[in-house]
């Protein structure tokens, strides 16, 4: 499949704080790839480095197969978009005022305006005030407005944080819709539950360095103990341990007839992380 983001050796320095070591992974067409750490781990620097907002102190970048430094070229920018906390939008203008400036900018047709606005959830919102605006609403213009020039590949650096679970699902609906529609997504975050439900692959970065690369299904199987948890008629739920000690005792309830439920147990991919990096993804 083709790679749309290949990163190799990665490092950046900051006078002498590292921020980046030794950093390799790629991005395939149409993926949503998951990069997950806590506080102060690199992921902005990662996505700034990517978008050609800070160059890397050694290492490469590329972004449709060029170094990311040549974003700066217009062809290519017209193809991604950003997603990051710096706001850009005019405070004192409407939500349709706002996206209508932005149109004129990229060279976008008005009407795409009704396409993004549906796709975050706010048709009905447009002549609203941008300093009226809850955080919830105002993410998700700024959404709206990432994706006004219907980019290839989609940069959001956080996008739920400080949103409330409400307001989180139906980021996170419009983010599957537009990957559904083939948009390749890059996601920062340190909300394990959003990495569950939107990532194909996810990256662990702590301090710097990928931990951990993989599908976050095959991960909680690679690191599942193999213990399982059976709930029997009477309302007993009973932990039992992997291998044949628990086999036996499985046959026994399955051969009285007790059991209503059984199922493996898998960890979550914060336990996970707590697992290879003694720290809270937080
Ligand atoms: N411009 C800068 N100058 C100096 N140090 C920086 C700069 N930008 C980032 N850093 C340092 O690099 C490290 C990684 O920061 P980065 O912002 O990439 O982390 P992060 O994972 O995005 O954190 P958060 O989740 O809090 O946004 C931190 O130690 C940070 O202090």
């Amino acid at each position: 499949m083709e790679k749309i983001i290949e990163v190799k050796n990665l490092a950046k320095v900051f006078g002498n704080q590292t921020a980046l070591e030794n950093v390799n992974f790629n991005v395939k067409k149409g993926e949503t790839f998951g990069f997950l750490g806590p506080s102060g781990s690199g992921k902005t620097t990662t996505i700034k480095i990517l978008t050609a907002q800070l160059q890397q102190t050694s290492g490469e970048a590329e972004v449709f197969g060029v170094p990311s430094t040549s974003l700066t070229n217009g062809s290519y920018r017209r193809r991604i978009g950003v997603l990051s906390d710096n706001s850009g939008l005019y405070q004192r203008l409407s939500v349709e005022e706002n996206l209508k400036l932005y149109c004129d900018l990229y060279d976008v047709p008005k009407k795409r305006m009704d396409e993004v606005l549906d796709l975050v959830n706010l048709s009905g919102e447009t002549k609203k005030v941008v300093s009226k605006l809850s955080k919830g609403m105002l993410q998700r213009v700024l959404l709206a407005r990432t994706l006004l020039h219907e980019p290839e590949l989609l940069f959001l650096d956080e996008p739920t944080s400080a949103l409330d679970p409400a307001n989180s699902k139906q980021i996170h609906e419009g983010l599957r819709r537009l990957n559904e529609k083939g948009t390749t997504i890059f996601l920062t975050t340190h909300d394990m539950s959003e990495a569950e439900t939107l990532c194909d692959r996810v990256a662990f970065l702590n301090k710097g360095k990928i931990q951990l690369l993989g599908e976050p299904k095959a991960l909680r199987r690679q690191y599942a103990d193999g213990s399982i948890t059976i709930e029997l008629k009477d309302g007993n739920i009973i932990n039992l341990p992997g291998g044949t000690e628990g086999a036996d005792e499985v046959y026994q309830y399955m051969s009285s007839n007790q059991i209503v439920s059984i199922h493996s147990n898998e960890p979550t991919l914060g336990d996970i992380f707590v697992d290879i990096t003694g720290r809270e993804l937080v």
